[in-house]
């Protein structure tokens, strides 16, 4: 094995015991068909399914778009304040439990809203729990709100007045829902006002998007971070500029083979990433949608493409660096990291 593994065993406690950030993670992604039976019996709502098995035999995926229709339809099941407390607390716990030690969570508003839930009942529950999180876990965290890019940059507008009451818990605006066909460029105003307000900028791009994409995400959005950006590895001078710009990519390994990103775990593109001088973190996107969550995906790669423990400790680095975090917050988790480099 790579770099002094004794035995996969010896990896996974590895993975296990580095401390870690996750940067990409859709908080509506994280609903477990469990709790998704117990929120639609709370709030009698009726969910196409008979049983938490036949909820996790329906996702088989060919696309961002089979996933998105049933990732849509499950959120549903959420309506009051205590129902996004419970969905985040359910998540923080598991990130405790892969030694996560800070998370930057999206939040999809829009996909509340339309359905009669007000914006102030979404962010309510979800920072209540991240407030816990902090006084249980001692894990840090930022909130990303997302906008959908297949409604309209008018929308988008809209959800952006309803989050100014909110901007003291909001650290950034991302960009994510069905890629192809509704490039950056057709929110380049809205993302120019979040960042007059001060928000920090992520945009999905390259997931099923062409280079192209990546590249306005860059010029029009102006980005702090990619979300995914595994097509930018089509376009050698792209590849040139994330590197020499330290652009952090959120790579999600087992999305990417949920969705056909990827077609084998095998081929997957992180080890070529970080080979290329990318930025790559690993992180479990929808996690319950997709099979796992941080160490998983981190085992999953780590097996496949035989990381090395300084592939390993470079990923974990690279999670804080690419975070939102102070210097001095950042220092402090990279020391911890060198104990095990
Ligand atoms: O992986 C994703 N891509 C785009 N939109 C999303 N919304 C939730 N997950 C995703
Ligand atoms: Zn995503």
């Amino acid at each position: 094995m790579a770099d002094g593994f004794a035995s996969r065993e010896e990896r996974a406690a590895f993975i296990a015991g580095v401390p870690k950030a996750e940067l990409h993670l859709h908080i509506e992604g994280s609903l477990e068909p469990e709790l998704m039976f117990e929120l639609a019996q709370r709030n009698n709502v009726a969910i196409p399914f008979a049983s938490v098995e036949e909820v996790r035999a329906a996702y088989a995926f060919s696309n961002l778009q089979d996933f998105l229709d049933i990732y849509y339809q499950g959120m549903g099941v959420l309506h009051t304040e205590q129902d996004f407390h419970d969905l985040t607390a359910a998540y923080c716990a598991r990130a405790d439990a892969d030694n996560v030690r800070h998370i930057e969570i999206f939040f999809d508003p829009q996909g509340h809203t339309s359905r009669g839930v007000a914006f102030a009942t979404v962010i309510a529950g979800i920072t209540r729990a991240l407030d816990d999180a902090r006084t249980t876990y001692g894990m840090t965290s930022k909130l990303i709100l997302c906008f959908l890019r297949h409604l309209s940059e008018a929308d988008a507008e809209a959800t952006l007045d309803e989050a100014l009451p909110y901007l003291d818990r909001i650290a950034g605006v991302g960009l994510d829902s069905s890629e192809v066909g509704h490039p950056p460029s057709k929110f380049e105003r809205v993302f120019a006002r979040a960042r007059g307000l001060g928000l920090k900028i992520v945009a999905h791009a390259g997931e099923e998007g062409p280079p192209a994409y990546v590249h306005e995400a860059l010029d029009l959005l102006k980005v702090d971070r990619i979300d995914h950006g595994n097509r930018s590895l089509e376009d050698p001078a792209l590849v040139r500029r994330l590197a020499g710009e330290g652009m952090t990519l959120t790579v999600c390994p087992l999305s990417n083979l949920k969705l056909c990103v990827v077609g084998d775990i095998a081929d997957h593109p992180l080890k070529t990433m970080l080979d290329a001088g990318l930025h790559a973190t690993v992180n479990s996107d929808d996690p319950s949608y997709f099979g796992g969550y941080v160490n998983a995906n981190y085992l999953a790669v780590a097996d496949a493409l035989d990381l090395s423990r300084a592939d390993l400790v470079a990923l974990a680095r690279n999670s804080f660096t690419g975070s939102f975090l102070s210097d001095a917050e950042k220092a402090r988790h990279l020391a911890a990291i060198d104990a095990y480099a």
